[in-house]
């Protein structure tokens, strides 16, 4: 009988800590729609300070924070957003920026590392003598990390040069940042320097930070303006909201450091064997302890891009002379209870976070190995 899982589907699976719960329970609340919730307020101007942004908006989840913001930056009829083909707002938010917004999608290809090919972006935009036939470029959209990407960091230098393009243009620049702490985390950049260059972000506290509920899109005053308008258009004018935005403040107290640490798990389950630079001796005696720490890309009949985990996300591949199926797999994990989501028929993502511990990945590799080796697989994790 299993009495614990390892949930790896996603980072958003995190439960409430007791202190978000004590939080929750204590928030300072009042009607966030006929006047200003004291808890949202306090959590608003937090993410405006630590983003850098004139002004922040709690809004439901990811999708309304980015369906919201093209929106508002695309709020003239005929307006096209450029966006990766392989982004989230272009693959799972049910095409909202179209069907709601009425806003037409220009896609261009994601490479592997989650960028865009600066010189593909702007011979994508419209040249506007054209604009009898053609819609008006208003957007470009960016995602860090970019999630189907394997959680792979976008560069404060691409960025960067993505906001000059956007300027020179005349276009915003929007961030799909649900994962933008880990992304600062991992390059050791300040979120605020990170997106600098962003007219909008929408950050998920409800991922790697752990909150239950939420998150938030920043930018200047008067795009949060009618972001807030747009907001109660769409149904996410709440009440007294204080409540989950009381969580949320915990979860940026208490969980950004956390990041860190959900990267390194990531590493060492994928089998990213990492040594400090320099000093031969510690690479000698670092390389003896970490080939003894076996990861997934050790393992017979598996495939990880080792160098593409960046952050908290791992895809790996079961190669077809592996005796065993995808499907048979995640199902044999779940029988230990471990919960994985495949993503194609030869490939699984995984994704760390702060409720999963070292002795969960080892319990992990210990199954997966011996479920890919055809071996019976130990009982219930540590
Ligand atoms: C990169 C990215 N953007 C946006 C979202 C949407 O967030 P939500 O699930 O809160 O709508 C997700 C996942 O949930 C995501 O991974
Ligand atoms: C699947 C996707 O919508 C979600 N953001 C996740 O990464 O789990």
């Amino acid at each position: 009988m299993v009495t614990k899982m390892v949930d790896l589907r996603s980072d958003t699976v995190t439960k409430p800590t007791e202190a978000m719960r004590a939080a929750m329970a204590n928030a300072d609340v009042d009607d966030d729609v006929l006047g200003l919730d004291p808890t949202a307020y306090r959590f608003e101007a937090e993410m405006a300070r630590i983003t850098g942004k004139e002004a922040a908006l709690f809004v439901p989840s990811g999708t309304m924070g980015n369906l919201i913001s093209v929106l508002v930056h695309c709020e003239v009829r005929g307006s096209e957003v450029i966006l990766g083909d392989n982004s989230h707002i272009h693959i799972y938010e049910n095409g909202g920026i179209s069907t709601i917004g009425g806003v037409h999608s220009r896609t261009v290809k994601n490479n592997m590392d989650g960028t865009m090919d600066i010189a593909l972006i702007e011979a994508t935009i419209r040249n506007p003598q054209w604009d009898l036939c053609y819609p008006t470029t208003r957007l470009i959209c960016l995602e860090n990390t970019h999630a189907n990407c394997g959680g792979r960091c976008i560069s404060l230098e691409y960025i960067d040069r993505v906001g000059e393009v956007a300027k020179k243009h005349g276009l915003k620049l929007h961030i799909d940042g649900a994962r933008i702490f880990n992304a600062s985390i991992a390059l050791g950049v300040p979120v605020h320097r990170l997106v600098q260059a962003a007219d909008s972000i929408s950050v998920c506290l409800s991922k790697g930070l752990g909150a239950p509920v939420g998150s938030a899109i920043v930018g200047s005053k008067s795009f949060i303006a009618k972001a807030k308008r747009l907001r109660k258009t769409l149904g996410g004018g709440m009440r007294q909201v204080g409540i989950l935005c009381a969580a949320a403040l915990v979860a940026l107290q208490e969980n950004v450091g956390k990041l860190e640490d959900d990267h390194k798990k990531a590493k060492i389950l994928a089998g990213r064997v990492y040594y400090p630079s320099g000093h031969l001796l510690l690479v000698l005696i670092l390389s003896s302890i970490c080939q003894s720490r076996y990861g997934l890309n050790q393992i017979k009949g598996l495939r990880v891009d080792t160098a593409s985990v960046e952050t908290n996300i791992v895809f790996f591949d079961i190669l077809e002379s592996s005796k065993i199926t995808v499907e048979k797999l995640s199902k044999v994990l779940e029988e230990h209870g471990i919960l994985v989501i495949p993503v194609s028929s030869s490939s699984i993502r995984v994704v760390l976070h702060h409720q999963i511990s070292e002795s969960n990945v080892q319990y992990v590799l210990s199954c997966i190995q011996q479920a890919v080796l055809g071996l019976p697989v130990e009982n219930a994790p540590k």
